[in-house]
């Protein structure tokens, strides 16, 4: 098993009167190269579990074993794309790519000529000398995303990556990082509160719900790729998903009789 995440718990201010449990005795196991999507509501501890994987948190109990290796504190090997980019304005797109190689040690012709295979990965050859605010938020989130796979990574972890994009542009960037999953094989941690996103992207989808954060159960995804939303098995797992939450319109039918 490549990711282990063994009975824990995240309690912030532990021994304060503003101590709060996060997340309540999570267990996880993942294998390496898989599409990991973890969903829930706000608050249920995504992105507490999230940051304790990627060693930003430490755990109140339990542990994390990344490669057989207790997770401690952040590693070069693993990098995360948050929301909101975090692209340096001051740099083109070019320049923002070749800022991870940089702290590998490379010489600049390789460093250029890595950051130029991701930006033509992304389909962004044109802009290479542009800088961020001259791009779409779409534009933006895809140079974030090559320079995260330009240091070739074993774990990318996305926080609600797609959270800030328009729903046309959001399902593009689905598109894309399904494919780009497919040909890289990365192992991906992608945190959502979009169901159908989840269903689009997951090998497996990890139910959380919140007061305190738990993981309530996890959904497999066999689904080929490309997949079609409006495919019935699709939409099977759809509303498996939807019955986890208990939001499932059947239900809401019956309490309204
Ligand atoms: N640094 C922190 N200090 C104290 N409490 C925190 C901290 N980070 C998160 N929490 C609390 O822990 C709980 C889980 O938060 P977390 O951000 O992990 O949830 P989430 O599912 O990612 O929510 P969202 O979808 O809104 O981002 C929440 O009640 C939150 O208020």
């Amino acid at each position: 098993m490549y990711i282990q995440v063994k009975n824990v718990t995240k309690i912030y201010n532990q021994n304060s009167p503003k101590a709060s449990k996060a997340l309540e005795g999570a267990n996880l196991d993942i294998n390496c190269g898989e599409f990991i999507c973890l969903l829930g509501p706000s608050g249920c501890g995504k992105t507490t579990l999230l940051n304790l994987i990627a060693g930003f948190e430490k755990p109140t109990e339990g542990e994390i074993l990344l490669d057989g290796k207790v997770v401690n504190e952040p590693s070069i090997k693993y990098v995360t794309i948050f929301q909101n980019y975090g692209l340096l304005p001051w740099r083109t797109v070019q320049g923002n790519v070749e800022l991870g190689l940089e702290s590998l040690g490379y010489d600049k012709v390789k460093i250029k000529e890595i950051a130029e295979e991701y930006i033509e990965l992304v389909g962004l050859c044109e802009f290479k000398k542009h800088h961020p605010y001259q791009l779409s938020g779409g534009m933006q989130q895809r140079v974030a995303i090559a320079r995260a796979l330009a240091v070739d990574p074993d774990v990318i972890f996305m926080d609600e990556p797609f959270g800030a994009l328009d729903a046309m542009t959001r399902m593009k960037m689905q598109d894309e990082i399904s494919s780009l999953w497919e040909k890289k094989k990365k192992t991906i941690l992608f945190v959502t509160h979009d169901i159908d996103e989840s269903v689009f992207l997951a090998d497996r989808i990890v139910i959380m719900t919140p007061h305190p954060g738990k993981i309530k159960s996890i959904i497999d995804v066999p689904l080929a790729r490309k997949r079609d939303r409006t495919n019935p098995d699709f939409l099977a797992i759809r509303d498996k998903v939807f019955t986890e939450f208990e939001m499932k319109e059947k239900d809401r039918i019956d309490y309204y009789i």
